[in-house]
């Protein structure tokens, strides 16, 4: 099933989507470089120097010498972001707008004053339209969930790893924990991972708190933390899956922050090193997504849990066959702050585990109030755990446990760890097939 795009049948119309915005991000960004009255001064004083230094398409530099805003709008510019260039120019949004109508700036002025362009002989051809409703094209192949994994991302784990920790003996029993999911995750590579973390105050800090965030860019740096950036390789991502998520899960009604550029700190890099070991570069593709836990109001996890059943929807309806494994990270039980730090509760944990297989409808009931209660301030981190677990096949399929792993303390932690395989229902054989 393909996404509803038909927005791009109106005419005269640049609708300003994901893919439009992947075209456009450098010439976007420089529009942005202009809000500066240092940078105007030095783009008027040599626009093409200027235009030089930034990674645009030769189109995109053409478009902008030539004043040709249309040209600029098809490959990616948004006319807000144009403004900017427009403004630096002298050029007002009335005389930006007149000039992809091919009317001079008189006549489209007169036209506004006399009331406007009309709507009629403007709207889309609705057998256009029909058409696309009546035959949307069938998609042979689509994306699958093969897997989710689930596993505490402690810190001091990944500096155990990056200092050759990992034989001596408080160390042994939590790496022997993840043995056999080495040999599993290679056995098992996927084209993606979708891995749902948690900044710690790296990539956002308080000016700006947003509850969801999908990584739709092409790479990620590794955050320093106050140590120096983890000896680990970069994160390649995939705007292109990434944004098909976006379109989905925003016409799902998940209000999401899209972001191109972030760094990633040890939420998404110590569950990787768990998996993967010390590699010279990951082998797949990895779409961060973050989840605000740190300042309340934080996310249920009933919101979690029903937001991983729309992401199983918005990677079933990705037309490339591609495998995907949905990783949910953090917890399991622990506090890190005040006179309560150090909790840990193995019964409650444990309960976590057993439900999160069997029950994840009725686990996604519980109130935040029983997770900090129970599980510690920080062990508010688990409602990650039921997006990941949310998008499995339990409706139509089924899950099978390969792994699980349970273990106290990591730091002041206890570490938690499940593999579950994924089986969706294979599809009915069409009529008249075997
Ligand atoms: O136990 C710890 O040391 C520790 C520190 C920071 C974290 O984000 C965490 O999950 C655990």
């Amino acid at each position: 099933m393909s996404l509803d795009k038909t927005y791009k049948l109106v005419p005269g119309t640049t609708i300003f989507d994901a893919e439009q915005s992947a075209k456009g991000y450098h010439l976007n960004q420089f529009c942005m470089s202009l809000m500066t009255a240092e940078n105007r001064a030095a783009f008027l004083a040599d626009e093409r120097a200027y235009l030089d230094a930034w990674p645009l398409r030769e189109e995109q530099k053409q478009a902008l010498l030539d004043r040709d805003l249309n040209a600029a709008m098809r490959e990616g510019g948004n006319i807000y972001f144009l403004a900017k260039w427009g403004a630096t120019l002298g050029f007002s949004f009335q005389q930006m707008a007149g000039s992809m109508t091919g009317m001079t700036e008189e006549e489209y002025r007169a036209m506004m004053v006399g009331g406007g362009r009309s709507v009629e002989g403007n709207r889309i051809d609705h057998a256009v339209l029909d058409a696309a409703y009546t035959n949307p094209e069938p998609s042979a192949e689509h994306a699958t969930i093969t897997g989710a994994v689930f596993t505490s991302h402690v810190p001091a784990i990944g500096a155990a790893l990056d200092h050759g920790k990992t034989e001596e003996p408080y160390w042994q029993p939590v790496f022997e924990g993840y043995a056999y999911s080495k040999t599993w995750e290679r056995e098992n590579v996927p084209d993606v991972i979708f891995l749902v973390y948690n900044d710690h105050a790296s990539a956002f800090d308080q000016s700006m708190i947003p509850t969801f965030v999908l990584g739709t860019g092409a790479s990620y740096p590794i955050a320093d933390e106050g140590y120096g950036p983890r000896p680990v390789p970069g994160i390649e991502g995939d705007p292109d899956l990434a944004a098909h998520i976006a379109h989905s899960l925003i016409r799902d009604d998940f209000d999401l922050t899209l972001v191109n550029e972030m760094a990633v700190d040890h939420g998404l890099t110590v569950p990787l090193s768990l998996m993967f070991g010390d590699v010279e570069k990951w082998p797949c593709k990895v779409i961060p997504f973050h989840v605000n836990v740190v300042q309340y109001p934080v996310p249920s996890g009933a919101r979690c849990f029903k937001l991983g059943q729309a992401l199983r929807k918005a990677i079933e309806s990705y037309d490339r066959p591609l495998k995907v494994h949905v990783w949910g990270t953090g917890g399991m039980s622990h506090q890190l702050q005040g006179p309560r730090a150090g909790l840990i509760n193995r019964e409650w944990d444990n309960a976590f585990l057993d439900r999160l297989i069997a029950d994840p409808a009725g686990l996604a009931e519980v109130p935040h109030l029983e997770y900090v209660e129970e599980a510690g301030s920080e062990g508010i981190e688990l409602v990650m755990w039921l997006i990941a677990r949310g998008a499995l096949s339990d409706v139509d399929g089924a899950v099978e446990v390969k792994h699980r792993f349970y273990h106290v303390p990591a730091s002041n932690t206890a570490v938690g760890h499940l593999i579950l395989e994924n089986h969706p229902r294979a599809e009915a054989p069409a009529e008249g097939e075997n």
